[in-house]
């Protein structure tokens, strides 16, 4: 069985001659969580109504659980929760109420469903509550309860953290996860701010003009992102040399262009240019580097965010 949830080859999608998604490659593995991140108009929304199928590509293939095209995709699509904008709820009704309203309207079967959904999304005990009365975050919550009902294996969530403080931020997060670890959902999550999804996203798609910069784990993404203390030399092998004796330095990659990123003695850069010229080598230039997601994005994108 395929372990490759949602693969994209050349997508696009075309508004006159304007590509808003261009030729775009994609991989969502099943377990992932993938976070698709782009500035506003980046084209996340496009992309993602491409695959549920809300919109038309203009060119290119997509494939869903193996499935590519009429019938078979079509069936595949079942298998998918969507959160593309914040739904319409009733203001009157209350959570429960409107939740059973949108089953029966899907044909989905089962009156303990909306208990389940309601239970995942922590809105189990909002009683008598009104959907006016409801916090963002539990609005948000209800949206994604909607996109649970049909027991998805892959859930497309657009911008869900859109407006949410630190503190619900934090809760939709934490569902995210526990909804992946407990059920194997997999997560397709679009965010125009990368740090967002931080602590969440297991790999990452830049997307910026409607063009796929780069695909990247996680982990791979920390590594880039690692704090450090970064100094160019002359003789990169001599000076690690001098600084593994003189400092005992360890944790230490030799890049080219004789750069050396120093990840062990943060707090000791005016020792590092110290013991570095007293051994004999040219330094060229020395920085702390910090460990900022955001900046990497933008270095990227090559220039200042203007969301
Ligand atoms: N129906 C349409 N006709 C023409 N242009 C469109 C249409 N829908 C989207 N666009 C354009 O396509 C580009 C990508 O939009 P899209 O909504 O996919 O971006 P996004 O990354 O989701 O950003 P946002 O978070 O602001 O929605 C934008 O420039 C938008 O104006």
């Amino acid at each position: 069985m395929t372990q490759d949830v949602l693969v994209t080859h050349g997508l696009t999608k075309r508004y006159g001659n304007h590509p808003v998604v261009d030729r775009v490659n994609l991989t969502v593995e099943r377990g992932q969580i993938y976070g698709l991140v782009g500035r506003n108009g980046a084209g996340k929304t496009t992309l993602i109504r491409m695959v549920t199928g809300q919109s038309v590509p203009s060119d290119g293939e997509l494939s869903l659980f193996g499935a590519t095209g009429g019938k078979e995709l079509a069936a595949m699509r079942a298998r998918t929760g969507v959160m593309v904008e914040t739904p319409s709820f009733y203001p009157y009704l209350t959570a429960r109420q409107n939740l059973e309203y949108y089953r029966i309207q899907r044909g989905i079967p089962g009156d303990r469903v909306v208990d389940q959904v309601l239970e995942e999304v922590d809105l189990a005990n909002t009683g008598k509550k009104t959907f006016k009365n409801f916090s963002l975050g539990m609005k948000q919550r209800m949206g994604l309860a909607l996109a649970l009902m049909n027991r998805p294996d892959l859930l497309l969530l657009d911008e869900p953290i859109n407006g949410l403080d630190p503190e619900g931020i934090v809760e939709f997060r934490n569902l995210l996860l526990r909804l992946n670890q407990e059920h194997q959902t997999t997560i397709l999550i679009s965010s125009h701010i990368l740090p967002e999804l931080a602590n969440l996203a297991t790999c990452y798609g830049f997307i910026d003009n409607g063009v796929m910069l780069e695909e990247i784990t996680a982990q791979a993404l920390q590594e880039k992102c690692r704090a450090c203390i970064e100094v160019q030399v002359d003789d990169a092998s001599q000076a690690a040399l001098v600084l593994e004796k003189a400092l005992g330095m360890r944790d230490y990659e030799v890049l080219p262009g004789n750069i050396i990123r120093l990840y062990d003695c943060l707090d000791r850069s005016q020792e590092v240019a110290r013991v570095l010229v007293e051994g004999g080598a040219a330094l060229l230039s020395l920085e702390s580097r910090g460990a900022n997601l955001e900046d990497y994005f933008l270095s990227m994108i090559g220039g200042v965010r203007h969301a």
